[in-house]
């Protein structure tokens, strides 16, 4: 049985008056891959940010219920935003490597907390980039600009910058839908290599994807979690009405 990771409580989200997510209780399990899906604006990527407190932000938004990592509630006063997002790291649709270079996109992290020890930042951009599949794309050119790499190897940069801080969680809203289909299908094999060492929620608006990916499936519409399961009983025998609509393209 895989021990849970995060765990979250009678969520309910609001951007202002507008309740953006509902009464929402999910488990997110350790080295597992979970997919969220569901309709444009049903909540998914609200949901995803809550997980490191990206929305602390947006100004007249509030959070009620609790979440936790490890048992502790990320929303305490006791937690530290930093050290958060250090074990909770975020991955974005559109690859968005710094104008700096290869190296210095994945120095960057263990930088700001204050690495610099030149030897032991050599071995973490080399074990980062290893480890986002990009080394031996990318060994001999470090030190040109993180731009100047196609769009798919952007994006395994970017999966590299957020390895380079040693996270736990790695958050991955559709980092793959600006990617071609060979692109994509290198992302969904780093995927599956990742999940051995961290814990992924994606979200995703393909299903191919999710049912490629996942271990376990919520699905999101209109701010609530309709069904959360795994995988394989979400898209094979869901228990409700509404997912197998959606997952049978009868809307959405
Ligand atoms: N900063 C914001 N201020 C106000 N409302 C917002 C804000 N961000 C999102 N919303 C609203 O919250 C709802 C959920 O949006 P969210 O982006 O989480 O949905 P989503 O499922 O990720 O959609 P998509 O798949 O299109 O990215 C939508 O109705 C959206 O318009």
């Amino acid at each position: 049985m895989a021990k849970n990771k995060m765990r979250v409580r009678n969520l309910d989200f609001y951007y202002g008056n507008f309740q953006a997510l509902k009464d929402i209780n999910l488990t997110i399990k350790e080295n597992k891959v979970t997919a969220l899906i569901g309709p444009s604006g049903c909540g998914k990527s609200t949901f995803l940010r809550i997980l490191n407190r990206m929305n602390d932000l947006i100004e007249g938004s509030c959070v009620e219920g609790e979440i936790l990592l490890d048992g502790k509630d990320i929303y305490s006063k006791e937690m530290d935003v930093v050290e958060l997002r250090k074990k909770v790291g975020m991955v974005f649709q559109q690859p968005n490597p710094f104008p700096k270079t290869i190296y210095d996109n994945v120095a960057y992290g263990p930088r700001v907390h204050g690495l610099k020890n030149k030897g032991e930042l050599d071995r973490l951009v080399e074990e980062s980039l290893k480890g986002a599949a990009l080394w031996d794309d990318v060994k001999d050119r470090l030190h040109e600009s993180g731009l100047s790499i196609s769009g798919g190897q952007q994006q395994r940069l970017c999966i590299a910058r957020a390895l380079a801080v040693k996270p736990e969680v790695l958050l991955m809203d559709e980092p793959a839908s600006a990617l071609d289909p060979v692109a994509t299908a290198k992302i969904e094999e780093l995927i599956d290599i990742l999940k051995q060492d961290y814990t992924i929620v994606i979200v995703t608006h393909s299903m191919q994807q999710a049912a490629r990916v996942s271990d376990n499936t919520a699905f999101f519409l209109m701010g609530e979690v309709i069904e959360y399961d795994k995988t394989e009983k979400i898209f094979e025998n869901p228990s409700d009405q509404r997912t197998e609509d959606y997952i049978t393209g009868r809307f959405g």
